[in-house]
């Protein structure tokens, strides 16, 4: 048995396809929908993750707004970016590219943010509100990642009502916030959280419907703890320097044997990734229309 690939290039591609018509009926009220990217430092990683979310915006009809600073910014210099991009109009949401470089107080910048503006659901008041399961009036942004992740299983048809979903990793942007939501009402799965301390990681995999492995750790999930036919998410990458050309290799933290066992797999490149791309534009579009009914 081969798993039923979870596309998320082709997913992000119907999301953002839905996303240009909205964009389209905001401008037609006069609206225009700004992203702003905040990013401090020259990691060729983050750099080449924030010209693609600028990519992503032309492509769908969003204003795009980049504020680069040099590595050597202070935190000071971090705050006063916040502050304007609070400040400018024509950013209607905004990001700050984690990681900071070592030495920035990544919560404390987070709190600086204009809830409002938060594109990325990690301010308190928007993760508080995740933790609340607030819907309707104070809607709050999705974690993109998490966000991107139930939307796939959604449009492919996997089940979550009262399934058993194993996350591998309790970080900021994927793990932690991932637990929150798949445990809310109306997706009402079962959720293990595990990490680096957990006692027996094959066992916690083996019970699940749904593995989400977000670590870094390559080729970390093997086929035998896989139950046959759960759908398995490989979401964590890491470069591996293994070759002479410099550039190294992107490897996720599933192993290519469990393609043999899992029922659906989401690749990594060309899964879950995509689809955090398509829901931080998700999460600036419904920010703007917000905006408009106020
Ligand atoms: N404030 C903040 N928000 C984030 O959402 C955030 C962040 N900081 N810091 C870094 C991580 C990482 N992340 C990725 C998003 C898309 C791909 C993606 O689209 N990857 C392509 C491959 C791209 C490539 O080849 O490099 C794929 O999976 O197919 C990867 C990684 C968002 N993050």
């Amino acid at each position: 048995m081969t798993a039923i690939t979870l596309d998320g290039v082709a997913t992000a591609s119907a999301v953002k396809g839905e996303l240009a018509s909205r964009i389209k009926l905001l401008k037609a009220h006069g609206v225009v929908p700004g992203l702003g990217t905040l990013l401090v430092g020259d990691d060729p990683g983050s750099r080449s993750y924030v010209a693609g979310k600028h990519r992503d915006c032309a492509e769908v009809g969003i204003e795009s707004i980049r504020v680069d600073l040099p590595a050597s910014a202070t935190t000071a210099d971090v705050r006063a970016a916040i502050r304007d991009l609070n400040a400018a109009s024509e950013v209607t949401g905004y990001i700050v590219q984690l990681p900071l470089p070592a030495g920035h107080d990544e919560n404390a910048m987070l709190e600086l943010l204009d809830p409002d503006k938060d594109a990325d659901g990690l301010h308190p008041t928007n993760l508080g509100r995740l933790v609340l399961g607030i819907e309707g009036e104070l809607h709050s942004p999705l974690p993109c990642t998490p966000a991107g992740i139930v939307e796939m299983l959604r449009r492919y048809d996997v089940p979550i009502r009262g399934r058993h979903v194993t996350v591998i990793g309790r970080g900021l942007t994927v793990g932690r916030p991932l637990g929150l939501l798949f445990t809310r009402k109306g997706l009402d799965a079962t959720v293990t959280l595990t990490h680096s301390r957990t006692q027996d990681l094959p066992t916690e995999v083996a019970r699940a419907d749904i593995v989400v492995a977000a670590v870094g750790v390559p080729h970390l999930v093997k086929a035998d703890w896989v139950k046959p036919g759960a759908a398995v998410l490989d979401v964590g990458i890491t470069r591996v320097q293994d070759d002479d050309t410099g550039k190294g290799r992107l490897t996720g933290d599933v192993d290519p044997g469990v393609a043999e066992v899992a029922g659906h797999l989401s690749p990594n490149p060309g899964g879950v990734g995509p689809m955090t791309r398509a829901m931080l534009l998700a999460n600036v579009v419904k920010a703007a229309e917000q905006r408009l009914h106020r």
